[in-house]
């Protein structure tokens, strides 16, 4: 019998997943990459590396990376990182087949309000449809760095079947059925993070901060059980813990991104700026949105919101936060 792991396809070529193609290659399997960019693509095959979106890493040789999304055909299993604005019409154009679809990708979608499994399930019917997500920088990945993540599953034996051919002695994967949760957390956290940048940027100090973190932990805990997510996967790795990564960092863009708001530039100007995607900018208006209509309250994040379009200045959106009624925890 032969011994030949079987080709695993990541489609995406930005920071994370060309770190997640980094990482499944390490035991020596073969991974194939899409990338958007043509150019991306050339450089992976040529020389190794990504330099637009993951610099400094030495890429796997079996990396070998492809514009063709019907190159991916035989893969038994495909990862999915595209930015979350971007993922249907990726997997609409994806040749029909049986293989798992991993869903890496972190937000919800403009348009519609989905999340990215439902947007999944529409693209691509009859996939099975998994979620990883957690407290993951890419470049931390890519170095073999130890990272744990949650990996929701339809069912134990999809479990069975995935978890195996992604976990590598530094990545560990934790199993839960609750995708629901892993989603909202992971994408909830964007927007949060914006919002722990912008007291960076201000220098309000790390009382602030802390105390961001609670209460937005608490915003994210309100909506996502409105959503029917679990308490527990919201205070695990996809919920609390990529929630405190992301705001502690500027390796974050989310954090970055609140933190030159602080500074005083305009979101407009510093997402022009950008190759990069910054998940939060686009989550927060459909967030807000959801919650209006599920009739959860989530200050914090309406206060990113009226950042972003420019309708307030940092100073005076804090000041705001802070005049709120006082009330329980
Ligand atoms: N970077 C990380 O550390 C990290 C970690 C965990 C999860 N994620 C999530 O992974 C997803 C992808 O982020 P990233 O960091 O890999 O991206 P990135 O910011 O590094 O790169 C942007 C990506 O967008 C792609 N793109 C641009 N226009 C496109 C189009 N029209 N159609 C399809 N793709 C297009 C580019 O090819 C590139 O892959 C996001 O949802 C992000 O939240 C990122
Ligand atoms: O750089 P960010 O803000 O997109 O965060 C990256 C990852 O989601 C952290 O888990």
């Amino acid at each position: 019998m032969s011994d030949t792991k079987p080709t695993v396809g990541v489609i995406g070529g930005g920071a994370w997943g060309t770190a997640l193609a980094q990482m499944l290659a390490s035991d020596g399997r073969e991974v194939l990459l899409w990338a958007f960019e043509p150019a991306v693509v050339e450089e992976i095959n040529a020389q190794h590396r990504n330099s637009a979106y993951l610099t400094g890493i030495d890429l796997n040789p079996a990396i070998r990376a492809s514009t063709d999304l019907a190159d991916l055909a035989g893969c038994a299993l495909l990862l999915v990182v595209t930015p979350a604005q971007h993922m249907r019409h990726v997997l609409a154009a994806l040749p029909p087949g049986t293989a798992d679809l991993v869903l890496c990708c972190k937000g919800i979608e403009e348009a519609s309000g989905d999340l990215m499994v439902d947007a999944a399930r529409a693209a691509a019917p009859g996939r099975p449809l998994s979620v990883l997500s957690g407290p993951t920088f890419a470049h931390e990945v890519a170095r073999g760095q130890p990272t744990a993540v949650t990996l929701a599953c339809e069912d134990h034996a999809q479990w069975e079947r995935i978890a195996p051919q992604i976990a590598r002695p530094a990545f560990r994967p934790y199993f839960t059925t609750d995708i629901t949760g892993a989603e909202i957390g992971g994408a909830v956290k964007n927007v949060l993070a914006i919002a722990c940048g912008v007291v960076e940027g201000l220098g309000l100090g790390q009382n602030a901060r802390a105390a961001l973190i609670a209460r937005g932990f608490a915003e994210m805990t309100r909506f996502g059980l409105a959503c029917g997510a679990q308490a527990e996967t919201l205070s695990g790795l996809s919920g609390l813990g990529d929630l405190v990564l992301t705001c502690s960092s500027v390796s974050s863009r989310n954090f970055s991104l609140g933190k030159a708001l602080g500074e005083g530039r305009n979101a407009a100007e510093i997402l022009a700026d950008r190759a990069t995607v910054a998940e939060g900018a686009f989550t927060a208006p459909v967030l807000q949105r959801v919650a209006r209509d599920r009739g959860v309250a989530m200050p914090i994040v309406d206060t990113v919101c009226a950042l972003l379009t420019g309708d307030v200045a940092a100073g005076a959106a804090v000041a705001a936060l802070l005049a709120r009624p006082l009330t329980a925890e």
